[in-house]
């Protein structure tokens, strides 16, 4: 038919191919001045490219590969600490707006679609859009990690830290080099594989401490705005052969991960058909861990217990429980040993609180709940926590049913944004956490004092998220931090360049800031291409030659 109108008619093909441009930019043109007139946040301040295309967002995360939060920076930098950032999604920069965000206890807060599309995993408790089915689904996993059964998990959590230590030593005693982020990576590991699954992945006790797989995971952030654009591309990928998919990356890791918790899944879902009695394949009961009580429990209905879901969960539970808590840490490690006085003040402290052991015995440490008494070492975790939050993308929610109200200040005037129910409304951690009101106008400097002189700062912490969509692991994360700089800190000394300090030593190893320094967001933060990481060298005494 339309070939036969062309023939007709010479011409006819330019006029419809110009009638169909003409019709294309005029929808474009008439979605555009909606986007930035009429719209209700029209009134909300930002650069005008940013209200009228996801493009804008689109260039700088994914072609300039994680760079819109420094762009969000300038904004707020500009227009204030409210900021139109897409057409349909709103940025608040202001401590005092937090709550606001977030909500408090009893709010609803939906997630953004495109954030879930970043993490591809629908069925978690992280990936869920709606209040109510994150709220069931919640209720499943949290009390794992409430204050008391983090407590519970202390023995076997000592037992990790003995380990790092002895590893540590025994790098020291071959005067070796370790490298922090895949030390912790491997601890974080074990620590959340074990409880989640009844059995460790034990990159502990591999001599590299399995350096590959904390090289994948890492490279797997880099398609995270792609996929908050282009979902489909993640789905499709899914969907190849193994085969190919073996062949295009190196996704080795994955397919354990994916395949130990299927069949850890399996393992423990025959145990509970045959009452109890060990599975075949299992050295360990079982019944100990997260994924077992959660099939056994009665809070969850059967369609929330599907294999399917359950390996969602896991892997969120894996992968959150691993790089966050790890990045702290590290950071925390260059931080001390860059800055004598405060590993000077920190030792001093866990001098006092931890005795020493006897030749050849662990050190014994003390519980959780004792190591959050000490002031000190409270402070540096909390500065830690703010200079080197895990999770560096916005953190977007969506207050289903109200408006949120936003109270804040322009110019030094007070000021009201009411910004429409069913918005994304997002704050950003490494943004926040730099906020001049509350960190002065040196906010990058790594200076526990803050926090001693000023109880309140710890509420404007957004690392662990806050509201109904908080992270559930903020407990465990905690406890792995108070008992890995003890452990560590405790044992060892900054290295003086004498050779003849009689204890253990550490010092950084062609390790500067930079190999901290985040430059580019991909849900984590991450720092200059080519950084090979914190890197200590560690002596024992009587080993210290260089
Ligand atoms: C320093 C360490 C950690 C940091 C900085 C961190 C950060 C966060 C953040 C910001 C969120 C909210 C993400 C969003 O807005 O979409 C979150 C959620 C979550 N985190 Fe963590 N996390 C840490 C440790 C852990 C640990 C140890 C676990 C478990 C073993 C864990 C499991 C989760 C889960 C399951 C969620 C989803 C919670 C929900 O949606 O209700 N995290 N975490």
């Amino acid at each position: 038919m339309l070939s036969d109108l062309l023939d007709a008619a010479p011409g006819a093909g330019y006029h419809l191919l110009s009638i169909t441009a003409s019709l294309l930019a005029l929808s474009v043109a008439t979605v555009v001045i909606y986007r930035l007139y009429f719209s209700p946040l029209a009134s909300i301040p930002g650069p005008q490219i940013a209200a009228a295309t996801s493009l804008f967002h689109f260039y700088h995360d994914v072609i300039r590969d994680g760079q819109y939060i420094w762009v969000v920076r300038q904004m707020h930098e500009k227009y204030g600490p409210v900021v139109r950032i897409r057409p349909d999604a709103i940025h608040v920069n202001d401590p005092q707006a937090i709550d606001a965000v977030f909500g408090t206890v009893g709010s609803r807060r939906n997630k953004a679609q495109g954030t879930l599309n970043g993490y591809m995993a629908y069925g978690s408790v992280l990936g869920t859009e709606g209040h109510d089915l994150h709220r069931r689904r919640r209720a499943a996993l949290s009390p794992f990690f409430s204050k008391q059964s983090v407590r519970k998990l202390e023995g076997s959590l000592k037992g990790i830290m003995r380990k790092v230590a002895r590893r540590l030593r025994e790098r020291a005693a071959q005067g070796g080099i370790v490298n922090m982020n895949v030390l912790y990576a491997s601890m974080t590991s074990d620590i959340v594989t074990g409880y989640a699954l009844g059995e460790s992945w034990g990159y502990l006790d591999m001599p590299d401490l399995n350096e590959r797989a904390y090289r994948v995971i890492s490279a797997s952030c880099s398609t995270f705005h792609l996929n908050t654009f282009v979902p489909v591309l993640g789905v499709i990928v899914r969907r190849f052969p193994r085969s190919i998919i073996m062949r295009l990356i190196d996704i080795t890791f994955f397919e354990k991960m994916v395949l130990n918790v299927s069949q850890r899944l399996e393992i423990i879902r025959r145990s509970i058909v045959e009452q109890g009695s060990p599975a075949p394949g299992s050295a360990v009961d079982v019944s100990d861990n997260i994924f077992y009580k959660m099939i056994t429990s009665d809070q969850l209905p059967a369609a929330e217990k599907t294999t399917k879901r359950l390996i969602d969960e896991a892997r969120i539970v894996i992968a959150a429980g691993t790089d966050t808590t790890a990045q702290a840490l590290k950071g925390i490690t260059y931080e001390l040993l860059a800055n004598p006085a405060v590993l000077a003040k920190l030792k001093k402290e866990l001098e006092h609180a931890i005795p020493l052991p006897h030749e050849g015995e662990d050190q014994e440490l003390p519980s959780v709940a004792d190591l959050e008494e000490l002031p000190y070492l409270s402070a540096v975790i909390e500065e830690g926590l703010r200079l080197y939050a895990g999770f560096s993308y916005r953190q977007e929610r969506v207050s289903p049913d109200e408006d949120t109200v936003i109270h804040t200040t322009l110019d030094g005037k007070p000021v009201s944004y009411i910004i429409p129910a069913g918005t994304s409304v997002s704050m950003t951690a490494p943004l926040l956490h730099r906020h001049e009101d509350l960190y002065g106008p040196n906010p990058d400097v790594f200076d526990p004092e803050r926090y001693l002189n000023n109880k309140q700062l710890s509420k404007y912490l957004i690392t662990f998220s806050r509201g109904p969509r908080q992270c559930v692991g903020i407990n465990l994360a905690y406890a792995e931090m108070y008992l890995a700089l003890s452990t560590i800190f405790r044992c060892f000394d900054l290295y003086d360049g004498t050779g003849t300090q009689r204890v253990p030593t550490m010092e950084l190893y062609e390790t500067s800031r930079e190999d901290v320094a985040m430059v580019r967001d991909r849900v984590a933060p991450f720092v200059k291409t080519g950084s090979l990481g914190v890197r200590v060298k560690l002596r024992l005494p009587g080993t210290n030659s260089e």
